[in-house]
């Protein structure tokens, strides 16, 4: 048996298997996975696969030593979603000249990328080992890293890509395996097409590589070779070319993981897998292909486009949902109580379940550390069989019974099993003062004191300003003050400090 194999199986949405997890190099093992499109507050469905790749990362860290994992994560950053959105809430001062469009769209993508890094902070998920933003990655780099443009001109040069009408196109009948993963077979798509294809392209299931930009569009200079000749379109690329781009830059031509949710499956996923597999000359993108179910509500994907939908931050800082706000770690431990490839039904009593599980888990640990201590080998069992967490929380169950022996390493167990789920990383007196405190401020109010404060900053009058600062600070409220990257304003962000 292979030494690259450590007990993992997982299953391949590629072959509809349970397979082993044989990595190809032990020493680096390489995870992908597709990141947010930043143009809004990420949602509590979106939070699924953050959360879901985010115990494959530490339990891969724990098999093959963290330094011998590499986990990609991206941030797109250019769609016509954000250019839209930047439209709405900046049209004014753009058409008054105060604003470009770009510098809209750099606003919004900013402020977008920032909410999300502090949500999934919240929620317990270690930083990949890279996030890169596809908008450093459209033109030609100078380290030489895998660019759009290039791949795109490879995809030209072998004769999987034509031009039309302004947009380079990928021509899917050029591969004949296209459709693999999500088993649709091209012949069916054909057949089966009902609308109207477009009439610039050669088959209905050809997708956009680069499209022309109008002079009110953002666009890079993509300058390409065409049959012998030079021609430039100012345009902007396809989604999927993104994810090409980004994970060979990172992660080589074929790597280990590709994820994400069930929704990319087709076409982002079939997609990626025809741009790269046709620009490298390569069997396989990725090894394995992993996905996560949809978070539901009555039945129905959460999603933006069905209006259905709690973001992160008003779960963790309003009380909009259920009527009072939630810790990170509650809507953390309430998603792992599914399998990852289950539909989540997400209620109230979920959130409620998770946090009594979290409450006596707490009680049991006390001020234990783990280091030092061994996991539970159930634990590790049960996420080792395609990362099934139930069967983990089934073996934290059993330890949390054993402690009432009082034995200390099996307290120390608990929690450095806990550690590896990405939960009962405090110790009790934090969890159960950081629950009071939360429950004991009123974040509208902070806020309201916070711009107080700052105008009486701007008017240079300190003495008001600090004695606002030192009241909060007596309710555990700490502010933090910070510049605006763009703008160079003074801004605030507070935490409960205990
Ligand atoms: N309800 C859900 N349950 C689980 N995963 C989801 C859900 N909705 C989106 N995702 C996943 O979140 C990640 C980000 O997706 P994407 O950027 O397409 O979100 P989105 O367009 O904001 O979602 P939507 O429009 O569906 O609300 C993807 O991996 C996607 O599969
Ligand atoms: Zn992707």
């Amino acid at each position: 048996m292979s030494e690259a194999f450590r007990g993992l199986r997982v299953y391949n949405t590629l072959t509809r298997r349970q397979e082993d997890f044989v990595p190809l190099d032990a020493g680096n093992v390489r995870m992908y996975v597709c990141g947010p499109t930043v143009y809004d507050f990420a949602h509590i469905g979106n939070a699924r696969p953050v959360i879901v790749f985010d115990v494959l990362f530490r339990l891969l860290r724990h098999l093959y030593g963290a330094e011998h994992v590499t986990y990609v994560r991206n941030i797109t950053d250019v769609d016509d979603k954000i250019n839209a959105r930047a439209l709405r809430d900046f049209g004014g001062e753009i058409e008054a000249g105060r604003l470009t469009l770009n510098e809209a769209i750099r606003k919004v993508t900013e402020t977008t990328a920032r909410q999300f890094h502090a949500d999934v902070e919240a929620l317990g998920c270690l930083k990949p080992t890279a996030e890169p933003r596809a908008t450093e990655f459209v033109l030609p780099r100078a380290d030489g890293k895998t660019d759009m443009v290039s791949l795109i001109q490879t995809l030209i040069d072998r004769g999987h890509a034509y031009v039309a009408k302004g947009e380079i196109l990928f021509d899917t009948a050029s591969m004949p395996d296209y459709g693999e993963l999500s088993k649709r077979r091209l012949e069916d798509q054909q057949a089966g097409a009902r609308v109207a294809v477009d009439p610039h392209k050669k088959n209905p299931s050809d997708f956009v590589l680069w499209k022309e930009s109008s002079a009110q569009e953002p666009g890079w200079e993509g300058r390409f070779v065409v049959e012998g000749r030079e021609i430039t379109i100012r345009g902007r690329p396809g989604w999927h070319i993104e994810c090409s781009a980004m994970s060979a830059a990172y992660l080589g031509e074929i790597f280990d993981i590709h994820g994400g949710g069930l929704d990319l499956i087709f076409p982002h996923h079939e997609n990626e897998i025809a741009q790269s597999r046709c620009a490298h000359g390569t069997p396989v993108m990725a090894k394995y292909w992993m996905h996560n179910g949809f978070l539901q509500v009555e039945g129905r994907k959460m999603a933006k486009s069905e209006g259905n939908f709690v973001t992160i931050h008003e779960l963790l800082h309003t009380e909009k949902f259920g009527g009072r706000s939630w810790p990170g770690e509650v809507l953390r431990l309430a998603m792992l109580m599914t399998h990852y490839r289950e539909p989540l039904d997400f209620s109230v009593r979920k959130l409620e379940e998770a946090e009594t599980v979290l409450d006596g888990w707490y009680r049991a640990i006390g001020d234990v550390q783990a280091e030092g201590s061994d996991i539970s080998s159930d634990m590790l069992r049960a996420l080792q069989d395609d990362l099934n967490t139930t069967g983990a929380i089934a073996a934290l169950h059993e330890l949390r019974a054993e402690t009432a022996k009082g034995d200390k390493e099996v307290r120390r167990r608990l929690k450095a099993s806990g550690e590896l789920l990405g939960i009962l990383q405090k110790t009790e007196e934090e969890w159960f003062s950081a629950k009071a405190a939360s429950a004991a401020v009123d974040p509208a109010a902070i806020e309201e004191r916070i711009a107080a404060r700052l105008a009486f900053i701007r008017e240079k009058n300190f003495a008001a300003a600090d004695a606002i600062r030192d009241k909060l600070s007596g309710q555990g409220v700490q502010l933090m003050d910070y510049k605006d990257p763009e703008t160079g304003e003074r801004r605030t962000k507070w935490e409960v400090k205990r």
